[in-house]
Protein backbone atom coordinates (compact mmCIF):
# COMPACT_ATOMS: atom_id res chain seq x y z
CA UNK A 1 0.00 0.00 0.00
CA UNK A 2 0.92 3.90 -1.03
CA UNK A 3 3.14 5.41 2.02
CA UNK A 4 5.74 7.53 1.06
CA UNK A 5 4.89 9.15 -2.57
CA UNK A 6 6.96 11.41 -4.86
CA UNK A 7 4.65 12.56 -7.88
CA UNK A 8 6.69 14.15 -11.25
CA UNK A 9 9.30 15.80 -9.03
CA UNK A 10 11.98 18.21 -10.94
CA UNK A 11 13.96 20.73 -10.19
CA UNK A 12 16.54 23.07 -12.10
CA UNK A 13 19.34 24.70 -11.10
CA UNK A 14 19.69 28.10 -13.62
CA UNK A 15 20.31 26.18 -17.05
CA UNK A 16 20.71 22.31 -15.58
CA UNK A 17 18.05 20.32 -14.96
CA UNK A 18 19.12 18.56 -12.18
CA UNK A 19 15.58 15.86 -11.54
CA UNK A 20 13.23 15.18 -14.69
CA UNK A 21 10.03 13.92 -13.56
CA UNK A 22 10.87 12.13 -10.52
CA UNK A 23 8.25 9.79 -9.13
CA UNK A 24 8.41 6.70 -6.94
CA UNK A 25 5.45 5.11 -4.80
CA UNK A 26 6.73 3.06 -1.61
CA UNK A 27 4.69 1.20 1.00
CA UNK A 28 5.66 1.29 4.71
CA UNK A 29 8.97 -0.89 5.82
CA UNK A 30 10.35 -1.03 2.65
CA UNK A 31 13.90 -0.07 1.59
CA UNK A 32 14.91 1.58 -1.58
CA UNK A 33 18.23 2.41 -2.86
CA UNK A 34 19.22 5.07 -5.21
CA UNK A 35 22.04 4.34 -7.01
CA UNK A 36 23.71 7.00 -9.64
CA UNK A 37 26.84 8.37 -10.77
CA UNK A 38 27.53 11.81 -9.24
CA UNK A 39 25.82 15.12 -10.41
CA UNK A 40 23.03 12.80 -11.45
CA UNK A 41 20.69 14.38 -8.51
CA UNK A 42 20.33 12.14 -5.64
CA UNK A 43 21.42 14.79 -3.23
CA UNK A 44 19.08 17.12 -4.71
CA UNK A 45 16.16 14.40 -4.88
CA UNK A 46 16.36 13.40 -0.75
CA UNK A 47 16.21 17.38 0.23
CA UNK A 48 13.23 17.60 -1.95
CA UNK A 49 12.01 14.20 -0.11
CA UNK A 50 12.73 16.02 3.20
CA UNK A 51 11.27 19.41 2.67
CA UNK A 52 14.74 20.77 2.40
CA UNK A 53 14.60 22.00 -0.85
CA UNK A 54 12.30 23.87 -3.22
CA UNK A 55 11.09 21.82 -6.26
CA UNK A 56 9.93 23.61 -9.39
CA UNK A 57 7.33 21.22 -10.20
CA UNK A 58 5.96 18.00 -8.31
CA UNK A 59 4.58 16.85 -4.77
CA UNK A 60 5.76 14.97 -2.09
CA UNK A 61 3.37 12.87 0.13
CA UNK A 62 3.56 10.90 3.48
CA UNK A 63 0.42 9.43 4.01
CA UNK A 64 -2.14 11.82 3.47
CA UNK A 65 0.41 14.63 4.56
CA UNK A 66 1.77 16.56 2.05
CA UNK A 67 5.47 17.37 2.24
CA UNK A 68 6.00 21.43 1.69
CA UNK A 69 9.12 23.00 1.37
CA UNK A 70 10.77 25.55 2.36
CA UNK A 71 8.82 28.18 0.50
CA UNK A 72 5.59 27.26 1.57
CA UNK A 73 6.45 26.22 5.02
CA UNK A 74 8.20 28.98 7.48
CA UNK A 75 10.43 26.21 9.73
CA UNK A 76 11.59 23.85 7.01
CA UNK A 77 11.76 19.72 7.70
CA UNK A 78 9.49 17.15 9.40
CA UNK A 79 10.32 15.41 11.77
CA UNK A 80 8.32 12.59 10.38
CA UNK A 81 11.08 12.52 7.49
CA UNK A 82 14.56 12.85 8.48
CA UNK A 83 18.10 13.08 6.44
CA UNK A 84 21.32 12.06 7.33
CA UNK A 85 23.80 13.81 5.45
CA UNK A 86 27.11 12.80 4.48
CA UNK A 87 28.67 14.65 6.92
CA UNK A 88 27.07 13.87 9.94
CA UNK A 89 25.81 17.15 11.26
CA UNK A 90 27.17 16.56 14.81
CA UNK A 91 26.89 19.04 17.53
CA UNK A 92 30.53 19.07 18.41
CA UNK A 93 30.29 20.01 21.71
CA UNK A 94 27.81 17.73 22.72
CA UNK A 95 28.47 13.87 23.81
CA UNK A 96 27.37 10.86 22.09
CA UNK A 97 24.19 10.90 24.46
CA UNK A 98 23.40 14.27 24.26
CA UNK A 99 23.67 14.40 20.65
CA UNK A 100 20.88 11.77 20.49
CA UNK A 101 18.86 13.23 23.01
CA UNK A 102 18.90 16.30 21.29
CA UNK A 103 15.91 16.53 19.13
CA UNK A 104 13.78 15.29 22.42
CA UNK A 105 13.80 18.14 24.10
CA UNK A 106 9.84 18.86 23.65
CA UNK A 107 9.30 15.14 25.00
CA UNK A 108 9.31 14.59 28.72
CA UNK A 109 12.37 13.58 30.49
CA UNK A 110 11.19 10.14 31.50
CA UNK A 111 10.52 9.39 27.87
CA UNK A 112 13.50 11.23 26.70
CA UNK A 113 15.77 8.97 29.11
CA UNK A 114 14.21 5.84 28.31
CA UNK A 115 14.27 6.10 23.98
CA UNK A 116 18.31 7.39 24.57
CA UNK A 117 18.85 4.38 26.40
CA UNK A 118 17.14 2.15 23.51
CA UNK A 119 19.17 3.66 20.92
CA UNK A 120 22.29 3.41 22.76
CA UNK A 121 21.67 -0.01 22.89
CA UNK A 122 20.43 -0.75 19.55
CA UNK A 123 22.81 1.34 17.63
CA UNK A 124 26.01 -0.43 20.34
CA UNK A 125 26.99 3.17 21.10
CA UNK A 126 26.47 2.48 25.48
CA UNK A 127 30.46 2.31 25.82
CA UNK A 128 30.62 5.73 24.07
CA UNK A 129 28.17 7.78 25.51
CA UNK A 130 30.34 10.56 26.75
CA UNK A 131 32.42 10.59 24.08
CA UNK A 132 32.25 13.70 21.75
CA UNK A 133 32.17 13.19 17.82
CA UNK A 134 35.83 13.96 17.70
CA UNK A 135 36.72 11.40 19.97
CA UNK A 136 34.85 8.72 17.22
CA UNK A 137 35.48 7.27 14.45
CA UNK A 138 33.92 7.28 11.16
CA UNK A 139 31.40 4.51 11.48
CA UNK A 140 30.88 5.61 15.15
CA UNK A 141 29.94 8.96 13.93
CA UNK A 142 27.73 8.05 11.41
CA UNK A 143 26.19 5.34 14.07
CA UNK A 144 25.38 8.34 16.07
CA UNK A 145 23.68 10.19 13.25
CA UNK A 146 21.69 7.30 12.52
CA UNK A 147 20.86 7.19 16.30
CA UNK A 148 20.16 11.12 16.20
CA UNK A 149 17.41 11.07 13.20
CA UNK A 150 15.65 8.05 14.34
CA UNK A 151 15.57 9.75 18.02
CA UNK A 152 11.98 11.39 17.14
CA UNK A 153 10.91 8.13 15.45
CA UNK A 154 10.45 8.90 12.17
CA UNK A 155 8.58 7.64 9.80
CA UNK A 156 11.10 7.74 6.48
CA UNK A 157 14.79 7.50 7.30
CA UNK A 158 16.81 9.49 3.97
CA UNK A 159 20.71 8.21 3.90
CA UNK A 160 22.89 10.27 1.32
CA UNK A 161 26.20 8.28 0.77
CA UNK A 162 26.17 7.02 4.60
CA UNK A 163 29.35 5.19 4.14
CA UNK A 164 31.78 7.78 1.94
CA UNK A 165 33.92 8.22 4.48
CA UNK A 166 34.25 5.17 5.88
CA UNK A 167 37.01 2.05 5.00
CA UNK A 168 35.82 -1.40 3.55
CA UNK A 169 35.88 -2.95 7.02
CA UNK A 170 33.58 -0.26 8.63
CA UNK A 171 31.54 -0.20 5.96
CA UNK A 172 30.67 -4.03 5.96
CA UNK A 173 30.56 -3.68 9.85
CA UNK A 174 27.86 -0.66 9.98
CA UNK A 175 25.89 -2.59 6.88
CA UNK A 176 25.59 -5.70 8.77
CA UNK A 177 24.19 -3.50 12.01
CA UNK A 178 22.13 -1.47 9.95
CA UNK A 179 20.61 -4.06 7.92
CA UNK A 180 19.42 -5.58 11.45
CA UNK A 181 18.26 -2.38 12.89
CA UNK A 182 16.29 -0.96 9.68
CA UNK A 183 14.53 -4.56 9.54
CA UNK A 184 13.60 -4.42 13.18
CA UNK A 185 12.06 -0.91 13.66
CA UNK A 186 10.21 -1.02 10.65
CA UNK A 187 11.29 2.00 9.28
CA UNK A 188 11.13 3.09 5.65
CA UNK A 189 14.46 3.82 4.74
CA UNK A 190 15.84 5.36 0.92
CA UNK A 191 19.52 5.18 0.40
CA UNK A 192 21.34 7.09 -2.01
CA UNK A 193 24.85 6.04 -3.22
CA UNK A 194 27.11 6.50 -6.81
CA UNK A 195 28.28 3.09 -5.06
CA UNK A 196 26.85 -0.10 -5.85
CA UNK A 197 27.94 -2.56 -3.06
CA UNK A 198 27.03 -0.31 -0.59
CA UNK A 199 23.56 -0.57 -1.87
CA UNK A 200 23.36 -3.98 -2.43
CA UNK A 201 24.98 -4.57 0.84
CA UNK A 202 21.68 -3.24 2.22
CA UNK A 203 19.27 -4.13 -0.05
CA UNK A 204 17.90 -5.74 -3.23
CA UNK A 205 15.50 -2.69 -4.22
CA UNK A 206 17.50 -0.45 -6.58
CA UNK A 207 16.83 2.26 -8.73
CA UNK A 208 19.13 3.64 -11.00
CA UNK A 209 19.22 7.63 -11.80
CA UNK A 210 21.23 8.94 -14.71
CA UNK A 211 21.28 13.01 -15.18
CA UNK A 212 18.02 13.53 -13.04
CA UNK A 213 15.60 10.64 -14.78
CA UNK A 214 15.04 7.29 -13.56
CA UNK A 215 16.54 4.51 -16.04
CA UNK A 216 15.89 1.41 -14.55
CA UNK A 217 14.42 -0.12 -11.61
CA UNK A 218 14.36 -3.72 -10.19
CA UNK A 219 16.11 -6.25 -8.00
CA UNK A 220 20.09 -6.93 -8.72
CA UNK A 221 19.60 -9.78 -10.55
CA UNK A 222 17.33 -8.48 -12.94
CA UNK A 223 19.14 -5.21 -13.24
CA UNK A 224 22.89 -7.63 -14.04
CA UNK A 225 21.04 -10.13 -16.28
CA UNK A 226 19.09 -7.40 -17.93
CA UNK A 227 20.54 -4.00 -18.06
CA UNK A 228 18.76 -1.57 -20.36
CA UNK A 229 21.57 0.27 -21.06
CA UNK A 230 25.08 0.91 -20.99
CA UNK A 231 24.90 2.86 -18.18
CA UNK A 232 23.18 0.26 -15.45
CA UNK A 233 25.55 -2.65 -17.16
CA UNK A 234 28.28 -1.01 -15.84
CA UNK A 235 27.06 -0.56 -12.63
CA UNK A 236 27.88 -4.27 -12.55
CA UNK A 237 30.94 -4.77 -13.48
CA UNK A 238 32.97 -3.42 -16.73
CA UNK A 239 31.87 -4.62 -19.90
CA UNK A 240 34.09 -5.85 -23.20
CA UNK A 241 33.02 -5.19 -26.51
CA UNK A 242 32.90 -7.39 -28.53
CA UNK A 243 34.01 -6.57 -32.44
CA UNK A 244 31.67 -6.68 -35.29
CA UNK A 245 28.07 -6.41 -33.49
CA UNK A 246 27.74 -2.49 -32.14
CA UNK A 247 26.78 -1.94 -29.01
CA UNK A 248 27.19 -5.96 -27.77
CA UNK A 249 28.73 -6.66 -24.90
CA UNK A 250 30.13 -9.17 -22.17
CA UNK A 251 30.97 -9.13 -18.83
CA UNK A 252 34.37 -10.52 -17.66
CA UNK A 253 32.59 -13.34 -15.56
CA UNK A 254 30.87 -14.87 -17.96
CA UNK A 255 34.15 -14.60 -20.69
CA UNK A 256 35.12 -18.86 -20.99
CA UNK A 257 39.37 -18.86 -21.25
CA UNK A 258 40.24 -22.10 -22.28
CA UNK A 259 43.64 -23.83 -23.58
CA UNK A 260 42.11 -24.44 -26.98
CA UNK A 261 39.07 -23.63 -29.21
CA UNK A 262 37.98 -19.98 -29.54
CA UNK A 263 39.49 -16.75 -30.23
CA UNK A 264 43.17 -16.39 -29.18
CA UNK A 265 44.44 -13.91 -26.91
CA UNK A 266 47.28 -13.40 -24.90
CA UNK A 267 47.05 -12.67 -20.42
CA UNK A 268 48.85 -9.20 -20.68
CA UNK A 269 47.75 -8.39 -16.76
CA UNK A 270 46.63 -10.72 -14.01
CA UNK A 271 45.09 -8.92 -10.45
CA UNK A 272 44.98 -11.39 -7.31
CA UNK A 273 40.96 -10.91 -5.98
CA UNK A 274 39.61 -12.83 -3.21
CA UNK A 275 37.12 -15.23 -5.31
CA UNK A 276 39.17 -15.08 -8.59
CA UNK A 277 41.87 -13.48 -10.30
CA UNK A 278 40.73 -11.04 -12.61
CA UNK A 279 43.17 -10.80 -15.96
CA UNK A 280 43.67 -8.37 -18.59
CA UNK A 281 43.81 -10.01 -21.98
CA UNK A 282 45.29 -9.22 -25.03
CA UNK A 283 42.45 -10.25 -28.42
CA UNK A 284 45.59 -11.26 -30.90
CA UNK A 285 43.03 -10.74 -34.44
CA UNK A 286 41.99 -6.96 -33.21
CA UNK A 287 43.94 -5.98 -30.52
CA UNK A 288 41.33 -4.88 -28.29
CA UNK A 289 42.03 -5.68 -24.65
CA UNK A 290 39.34 -6.96 -22.53
CA UNK A 291 39.25 -8.15 -18.90
CA UNK A 292 38.08 -11.58 -18.14
CA UNK A 293 37.73 -13.47 -14.62
CA UNK A 294 39.73 -16.49 -13.95
CA UNK A 295 38.18 -17.98 -10.88
CA UNK A 296 40.60 -21.22 -10.59
CA UNK A 297 43.73 -19.05 -11.27
CA UNK A 298 44.73 -20.73 -14.16
CA UNK A 299 46.72 -18.20 -16.18
CA UNK A 300 49.53 -16.14 -15.87
CA UNK A 301 50.90 -12.90 -17.63
CA UNK A 302 52.05 -13.85 -20.82
CA UNK A 303 50.13 -17.13 -21.36
CA UNK A 304 47.86 -17.59 -24.98
CA UNK A 305 43.87 -17.92 -23.80
CA UNK A 306 41.34 -19.00 -26.16
CA UNK A 307 38.39 -16.57 -25.53
CA UNK A 308 34.40 -17.87 -26.29
CA UNK A 309 31.12 -16.83 -24.81
CA UNK A 310 27.80 -18.54 -24.68
CA UNK A 311 25.74 -16.08 -27.05
CA UNK A 312 22.86 -15.87 -24.35
CA UNK A 313 25.10 -13.88 -21.87
CA UNK A 314 26.10 -11.21 -24.84
CA UNK A 315 24.19 -7.62 -23.68
CA UNK A 316 23.01 -5.57 -26.76
CA UNK A 317 21.88 -2.22 -26.25
N1 LIG B 1 22.52 24.73 -5.08
C1 LIG B 1 22.87 24.39 -6.31
N2 LIG B 1 23.10 25.34 -7.24
C2 LIG B 1 23.42 25.01 -8.51
N3 LIG B 1 23.55 23.75 -8.95
C3 LIG B 1 23.34 22.77 -8.07
C4 LIG B 1 22.99 23.03 -6.70
N4 LIG B 1 22.84 21.85 -6.07
C5 LIG B 1 23.09 20.88 -6.99
N5 LIG B 1 23.38 21.43 -8.18
C6 LIG B 1 23.69 20.70 -9.44
O1 LIG B 1 22.64 19.76 -9.68
C7 LIG B 1 23.16 18.52 -10.11
C8 LIG B 1 22.73 17.43 -9.16
O2 LIG B 1 23.42 17.65 -7.94
P1 LIG B 1 23.29 16.63 -6.70
O3 LIG B 1 24.15 17.13 -5.60
O4 LIG B 1 21.86 16.41 -6.41
O5 LIG B 1 23.90 15.30 -7.36
P2 LIG B 1 24.41 13.98 -6.62
O6 LIG B 1 23.98 12.85 -7.49
O7 LIG B 1 23.96 13.97 -5.21
O8 LIG B 1 25.97 14.16 -6.71
P3 LIG B 1 27.13 13.65 -5.66
O9 LIG B 1 27.06 12.13 -5.71
O10 LIG B 1 28.37 14.19 -6.27
O11 LIG B 1 26.79 14.21 -4.32
C9 LIG B 1 24.67 18.69 -10.20
O12 LIG B 1 24.99 18.97 -11.54
C10 LIG B 1 24.96 19.87 -9.32
O13 LIG B 1 26.09 20.58 -9.76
Amino acid sequence: MSFFRIENVAKTFGEHQALQSFSIDLPKGQFLAIVGESGSGKSTLLRIMAGLEVQDLGEVWLGDLQILNPKQKLVSGYDQIKLIHQDYHLYPNSTVEENISRPLLSFDQSYRKKRVESLLKLLKLDALRTRFPRELSGGQQQKVAIAKAMSVEPDVLLLDEPFSSLDPIQTHELMGELKLIFQASGTTVILVTHDLDHALGLTDNLLILKKGKVVQKGNSKSLCTAPKSEYVARLFSPINALSGEKKSFIRPSDVKLRTSRGELAHVIDSRFLVHYNSLQIKIKETQAIWEADDPQRRFQVGDRVYVSWEEEKILRF
